[in-house]
């Protein structure tokens, strides 16, 4: 690190303002597709037993898919559903005309067996992109649908890069659900693409090299400044529930807790061109990718041409 990359400050990549503008893409074609065809799309969200983030998470994508112009149907079930009933559920769903999109909350309770769950949703109402037709699709580079956050995350690269080929890419960490999607997507962007993991010996060199750093990895304050090079842009997808000593007069224990990301912010942006910050960074662009998905399989599913979040 230079000196005078030490004084130079990120740009802040406010999510919060890409989510609101995907959402009011979403609510302008929402509106359309209801006045020129009388489709309302429709998002069906499965939540498995009661935990509480999960709750908060449900609630919030319930409300944005109305304020959408979306219809929102909420399905709770007990911690002690059964594979079959979870199964019979989805396959109502799948045969529901009235619902475009299927989101089943992860993670599920143990005794349900999440590949298979995600499998038997109709992949063309799969909204989260997690049926191995969409993920095979992506991988092969064919039309498919998109996981929510790596979405999020490319359209808010596309806003700073708009030509990526040739851009040198490290995503650290390897979930299906985050890093191995986001790698795929930059593959497909022609990008130069580094998957780094737990078992990665040397993740801050390859970290200097990189043009772009996607991080999810679920560790706390992981990237450090002197792992990036000068001028890179940094999207942090960590939510990281932490204690927050500095909130100690709260009353309620569970209030003295803040959510950070797996980026020293602090270090890291004095250093990187541009950074997503923790909150309002990756995480409100998930939600409105999730709605942005179940307009397009809405328009699919209807033989509508208008599906509008290109990113390739
Ligand atoms: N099938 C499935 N699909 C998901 O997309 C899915 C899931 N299961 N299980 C749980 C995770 C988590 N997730 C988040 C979405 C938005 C924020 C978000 O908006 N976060 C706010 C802060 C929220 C807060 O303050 O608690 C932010 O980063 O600014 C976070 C996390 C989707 N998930
Ligand atoms: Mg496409």
């Amino acid at each position: 690190m230079n000196k005078i990359a030490q004084f130079q400050e990120a740009e802040i990549i406010d999510g919060r303002a890409h989510a609101e503008d995907v959402r009011r893409e979403v609510r302008e074609k929402a509106a359309k597709m209801k006045a020129t065809h009388g489709i309302t799309p429709g998002l069906a969200v499965v939540l498995v037993g009661n935990d509480p983030a999960s709750e908060v998470y449900v609630r919030s994508k319930g409300k944005q898919a109305v304020d959408a112009g979306m219809n929102s149907f909420e399905f709770r079930l007990a911690e002690s559903t059964t594979r079959d009933e979870l199964l019979c559920l989805i396959e109502r769903l799948n045969t529901d005309p009235e619902v475009h999109g299927i989101l089943v909350q992860l993670p599920l309770p143990k005794h349900l067996p999440s590949t298979l769950v995600i499998n038997a949703i109709d992949p063309r109402k799969d909204v989260d992109g997690f049926h191995i037709a969409n993920v095979g699709m992506v991988g092969t580079g064919q039309d498919a649908i998109v996981p929510c956050t790596p979405l999020g995350c490319m359209l808010m690269l596309r806003a700073y890069h708009p030509d990526l080929r040739g851009k040198t890419a490290l995503v650290i960490g390897h979930s299906n659900v985050v890093g191995k999607p986001m790698a795929r997507l930059l593959l497909n962007a022609d990008c130069t693409v580094m998957i780094a993991h737990k078992s990665s010996t040397n993740i801050p060199e390859l970290a200097r090299l990189a043009d772009i750093v996607v991080v999810a990895a679920g560790v706390p304050g992981l990237v450090k400044a002197d792992w990036i090079k000068p001028g890179a842009t940094v999207i942090d997808v960590g939510i990281n529930r932490v204690p927050a000593p500095e909130l100690g007069l709260q009353e309620d224990s569970s209030a003295r807790t803040k959510i950070v990301g797996d980026v020293d912010f602090n270090g890291v942006s004095r250093v990187a061109g541009a950074i997503t910050p923790v909150p309002g960074g990756v995480g409100p662009m998930t939600i409105a990718c999730l709605l942005a998905n179940t307009l397009s399989a809405c328009c699919h599913l209807s033989g509508i041409d208008d599906s509008p979040f290109q990113i390739d």
